[in-house]
């Protein structure tokens, strides 16, 4: 593309972006470029007094919005938001659980690379020649040149007392802005360098302040470019800067691109474009950014005053600072939309109510979060948009990712372990694997280990979906409930990827509960008429079930449940080596769920017809007894006459008598056969783990 001169605009080449943008056959990439290019050119016209200000903003805020539609669309067709699939549909066939890819570079080898040396070199070279960063990064957004255009002056804003070698540090960056493009290590050496310094408080929204809010103390540059003393010792100068009436344009840190050479006026643009919330785009070759996290540079701007500024970031940019942002105000909500994922509903993981609770993957600072303390954050330096994905994370969907954080981390509704009633076997055992073991971990250690792998069984509606709750609740994991028939009817094809991701993100939140219903549909014996798609989930989730089951450091426990036992694949039996059954409940713990259940009701049973409900209700599941004392709790209502319904008093609805059970019985009956009782009870002892 032509530069353009800075006395016109070519009226060809708007006609000609103008046929891109509109002919219907341009691909979203190809959009992008001309909204760029149009507004690199508006904002030259502009700083070359070629438009008015209130022209060159509205031009700009037109073309900003229309530039980040495409930038953020996740649209296949119309947007570029969607790299997480055309990467993965790259990358699919060499996905790989065992490839672990490290790169040979490190921050010792780096600095003998040759572009790097080069880098350096220029970088000196740079205190003589003091090449405008104007040249270089314009340069970088492809061929909108300013260096040939006259009347744009070069950076000569450095303030002399300034051109120490944070100057430099950001000159260097800037000079070489292409090629700092095309070389991953260069960029490194932007976020040791200081940006340039431009006068007070007109700075840009650059889109690099989206950056600031992810840069923490914790996180240290390693410079390429000046050493780290000058990146770190910088702040003394950069305030004496400010005092000299040159502020820097961080604005806290936030950068300035160094192109913005026609300084006052540009300046005095971005204020502009502040206002109408416009972006600039194509900064991030040049912008820098500061690793620490200092006062000085307060000068400009402060903290929140920037914050309600929308400078421009790039999609990835934006959604890292969503995420940033939302997990600081909502710590135990699941960020939005990490990674621009449609939401879906992954099935059990959706009655979080108020008591939900979400950790996300990605680990606290101090490391003092569940599970925190191990994950370690991906290497990255402040100028580096990305989320700081966990290692173990790498090889995940990123979508899966999201999916898993958002519809299967659930702690839902609070549940007791008295709320159970009965199985105190089967409670005593969950005690002793899952909650010490959390709370002492110190104890139960070697052969104490606890086992990582629990199968609760036994007929329909005993408890066991409420015993998982319960441990959710009270483990103090993190807790994963996937309902396995959603893993295998909702992602056909994709099943296997998910159960790799579950456990993946399980691994960055341990200690972890992953809970599956319904075990039975996942891990159903393997036949050869069994669907290809179900075959892989299964064996995966073997794979996966070994992994976390075998590792003596991953604190991963795996409860599964079902009402089918004798259909688990022996592979998955084995895995799950605690296998315990919850049978009916027997004449007490019937009595404890009536009990507990009439004594939220208005009910005049006694202890006789208590007794007398409990006798009749003998091979009664937990839930057919819930279900009894509901059809009787509406006998009251139903004895009252139609009329009556729309006038009475909530207290003048008599109470709950023996006689509304006795008509309760008629009506409900055991859902649990004999026949049936028989096939769990010879499970048990064949396979079963209960005394
Ligand atoms: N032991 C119990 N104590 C108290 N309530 C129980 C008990 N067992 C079942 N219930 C009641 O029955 C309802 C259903 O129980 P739950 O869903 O846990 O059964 P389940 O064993 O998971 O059945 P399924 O095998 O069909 O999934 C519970 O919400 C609860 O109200
Ligand atoms: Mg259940």
């Amino acid at each position: 593309m032509e530069a353009p001169s800075h006395s016109t605009v070519h009226l060809s080449d708007w006609q000609k972006s103008y046929f891109a943008i509109t002919s219907g056959t341009c691909a979203p990439g190809q959009k992008a470029d001309e909204y760029r290019a149009k507004i690199l050119r508006i904002q030259y016209a502009w700083a070359n007094s070629e438009i008015s200000q209130v022209c060159a903003a509205n031009l700009f805020k037109k073309y900003a919005e229309k530039y980040s539609a495409i930038i953020d669309s996740d649209n296949i067709e119309t947007g570029l938001n969607n790299y997480a699939e055309n990467i993965l549909t790259l990358a699919k066939c060499q996905q790989n659980d065992s490839d672990k890819w490290q790169s040979a570079l490190t921050t010792d080898n780096v600095f003998e690379l040759k572009c790097v040396q080069e880098r350096m070199q220029a970088g000196k070279n740079f205190q003589s020649s003091q090449m405008a960063p104007t040249d270089a990064c314009v340069l970088a957004d492809k061929g909108v040149s300013a260096s040939g255009a006259p009347g744009l002056p070069k950076l000569g804003i450095f303030s002399s007392a300034g051109e120490t070698e944070l100057c430099a540090g950001s000159a260097k960056c800037t000079s070489q802005g292409p090629d700092l493009l095309e070389h991953p290590s260069s960029s490194k050496s932007l976020q040791s360098s200081v940006p340039p310094v431009t006068k007070t408080s007109e700075t840009l929204p650059a889109s690099s302040a989206s950056l600031n809010e992810q840069v923490h103390i914790g996180f240290q540059a390693t410079p390429l470019f000046g050493s780290k003393e000058a990146t770190s010792g910088s702040s003394p100068r950069m305030s004496n800067n400010c005092r000299d009436g040159h502020h820097l344009s961080l604005s806290n840190q936030s950068a300035i691109p160094a192109w913005s050479a026609s300084s006052g006026k540009r300046k005095a643009f971005y204020g502009l474009a502040d206002e109408g919330s416009t972006v600039i785009p194509s900064l991030a070759p040049c912008q820098a950014s500061i690793s620490t996290e200092t006062g000085s540079f307060s000068g400009n701007r402060n903290r929140n005053e920037e914050s309600s500024v929308p400078g421009f970031r790039t999609a990835k940019e934006q959604l890292w600072v969503d995420q940033q942002k939302k997990s600081q105000n909502l710590p135990q909500r699941a960020p939005v939309s990490s990674y621009g994922g449609v939401k879906k509903s992954l099935g059990a993981g959706r009655s979080r109510g108020p008591f939900g609770k979400f950790v996300p993957p990605v680990p606290k600072q101090d490391g003092n979060e569940n599970g925190g303390a191990q994950c370690k954050p991906h290497a990255r330096g402040p100028t580096d948009p990305s989320p700081p994905v966990d290692e173990r994370l790498k090889n995940i969907e990123p979508k899966m990712v999201e999916l898993i954080m958002h519809e299967i981390m659930d702690h839902g509704p609070p549940v007791g372990w008295d709320d159970i009633a009965g199985v105190e076997f089967a409670k005593a055992t969950i005690k002793e694997i899952v909650v010490w073991p959390m709370l002492r971990p110190d104890i139960f250690t070697g052969l104490r280990g606890p086992p990582k792998g629990i199968l609760l069984f036994g007929p329909p509606g005993t408890g066991k979906t409420l015993i998982g709750k319960c441990i959710a609740c009270q483990s103090g994991a993190t807790f994963f409930s996937i309902s396995a028939s959603s893993l295998t009817s909702k992602w056909v094809g994709e099943g296997e990827k998910m159960v790799r991701a579950l456990f993946a993100v399980a691994r960055c939140q341990q200690p972890a509960v992953i809970f599956i219903d319904e075990i039975d549909s996942l891990l159903s014996q393997r036949g050869d008429g069994e669907h290809e798609s179900s075959r892989r989930i299964k064996t995966e989730f073997l794979v996966q079930l070994d992994g976390a089951t075998t590792s003596s450091e991953d604190r991963i426990l795996v409860v599964g449940a079902t009402n089918r036992p004798q259909e688990i694949d022996e592979a998955a039996r084995r895995r799950l080596v605690k296998r315990l059954y919850i049978p009916l409940p027997e004449a007490s713990a019937r009595k404890q769920i009536v009990t507990r259940l009439m004594s939220k009701e208005h009910c005049s049973l006694n202890e006789e017809e208590i007794e007398l409900i409990v006798k009749k209700s003998s091979g009664f599941s937990g839930a057919d007894m819930t279900q009894l004392c509901r059809e009787a709790s509406l006998g009251p209502i139903r004895s009252l006459q139609s009329m009556d319904i729309a006038t009475i008093m909530p207290d003048q609805v008599r109470p709950i008598a023996f006689l509304d059970f006795e008509s309760a019985f008629r009506t409900v009956r055991p859902s649990v056969s004999s026949k049936d009782l028989e096939l769990y009870e010879t499970w048990n002892q064949t396979f079963g783990c209960g005394r």
